[in-house]
């Protein structure tokens, strides 16, 4: 599956950031995500491959593009097997977000990424449009912090297992109402955190590079967000925990459904009957082979943020794949116009 996959799908997420970094700061979040959609899309389909959407945008809102089921790819075509090779036509599994921070974006706010991740055909758990409670953590904690402990039992085995004192632990939270708790008890275990007001995948992928200055992702995120950054966690082995959250009365910012039975329902529907299972990395990414690809937004822990100059632009981006057991990191400059000058740096 990776051989030129790997390559493509970085122009791929290149492009999407490229086109809502246009919007950075223009207060448009609606925009930036939308151009971030397009060129995703359009880039996309100019691969040669069979691929189809598994988390994309809007479960429920109807979205015209990158929607759950969308088929994507050269060889989707009827006729493709007249151009397109045996390995070309496995159909595989993608998980997208083009603007991973809309608000983040529209606002010039740091962590925003255009973001994706590709398995095998069932290779991606398909999240539904919920909420999830995560656990990340750098690969030395892996299976040894567990989401079912408390923050102050966690933070006590990640102080062990990175051998630091808990005060001189960072444990990145999103900033939301649901969190008051889990931030005061964090304090109050000694450690420091860094509060965030979106982009919890940057932040649970931060958790497996050493000098991000983030030893844990703690709170309540969105599911298909927490799929996307354990396909990424999953490759780079570190720690990754997910489980779906169904009470609206939990998440609190009431963008879940009418209600928690109803919630029940729809998720045993979809075939999820056990309904609070805790899933790790390799059950919300299992494929025998994972790609990721992000490019960074706006400037992160892991990348840069797209800068553009007179005749161009410069991008980075990091390309994880478990076949090749790798972490690119990958700094393009993009030409447009001719640049007066390019710069090394
Ligand atoms: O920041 C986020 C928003 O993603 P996007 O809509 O693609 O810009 C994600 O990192 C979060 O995981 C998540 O969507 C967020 O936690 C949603 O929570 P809330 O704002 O409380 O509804
Ligand atoms: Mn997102
Ligand atoms: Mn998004």
């Amino acid at each position: 599956m990776e051989s030129t996959l790997g390559l493509e799908i970085i122009e791929v997420v290149e492009q999407a950031a490229i086109a809502s970094a246009r919007w950075m700061g223009k207060g448009e979040k609606n925009i930036a995500d939308q151009v971030a959609v397009e060129a995703m899309r359009e880039r996309m389909n100019k691969i040669h491959m069979r691929g189809r959407i598994v988390i994309g945008e809007g479960e429920r809102d109807d979205a015209p593009m990158l929607y759950i089921g969308e088929e994507v790819g050269i060889c989707t075509q009827p006729n493709a097997t007249d151009f397109c090779n045996p390995d070309e036509l496995l159909e595989i599994d993608i998980a997208v977000d083009p603007c991973e921070g809309t608000n983040l974006v529209a606002y010039g706010q740091n962590g925003s990424m255009a973001v994706l991740a590709i398995s095998e055909k069932g290779g991606l758990f398909a999240a539904p449009d919920f909420y999830m409670k995560k656990l990340a953590a750098p690969a030395q904690a892996k299976g040894k912090v567990d989401i079912n402990k408390s923050a102050t039992e966690n933070l006590k085995i990640l102080g062990e297992c990175l051998d630091r004192g808990i005060d001189e632990l960072v444990v990145v939270v999103m900033k939301r109402d649901r969190h008051n708790d889990l931030i005061k008890e964090i304090r109050d275990a000694g450690a420091r955190v860094k509060l965030i007001a979106d982009g919890d995948v940057g932040a649970a992928i931060s958790c497996a590079f050493s000098g991000t200055n983030t030893h844990a992702l703690m709170g309540i995120g969105a599911a298909p967000e927490g799929v996307i950054s354990a396909a990424a966690m999953r490759c780079l082995g570190g720690h990754f925990q997910g489980q779906l959250i169904y009470d609206p009365a939990v998440v609190k910012t009431g963008l879940i459904g009418e209600s928690k039975e109803a919630n029940i329902a729809r998720l045993n529907e979809m075939g999820i009957t056990d309904i609070d299972k805790v899933y790790d990395a390799h059950e919300l990414a299992s494929g025998e082979t994972v790609l990721f690809a992000a490019t960074g937004i706006t400037p992160g822990e892991l990348m840069e943020g797209v800068r553009f100059f007179h005749g161009g632009m410069r991008t980075q981006s990091l390309v994880i794949s478990s076949q090749s057991k790798t972490a690119r990191f990958v700094d393009t400059i993009h030409m447009v116009d001719q640049p007066k000058a390019l710069q090394l740096h």
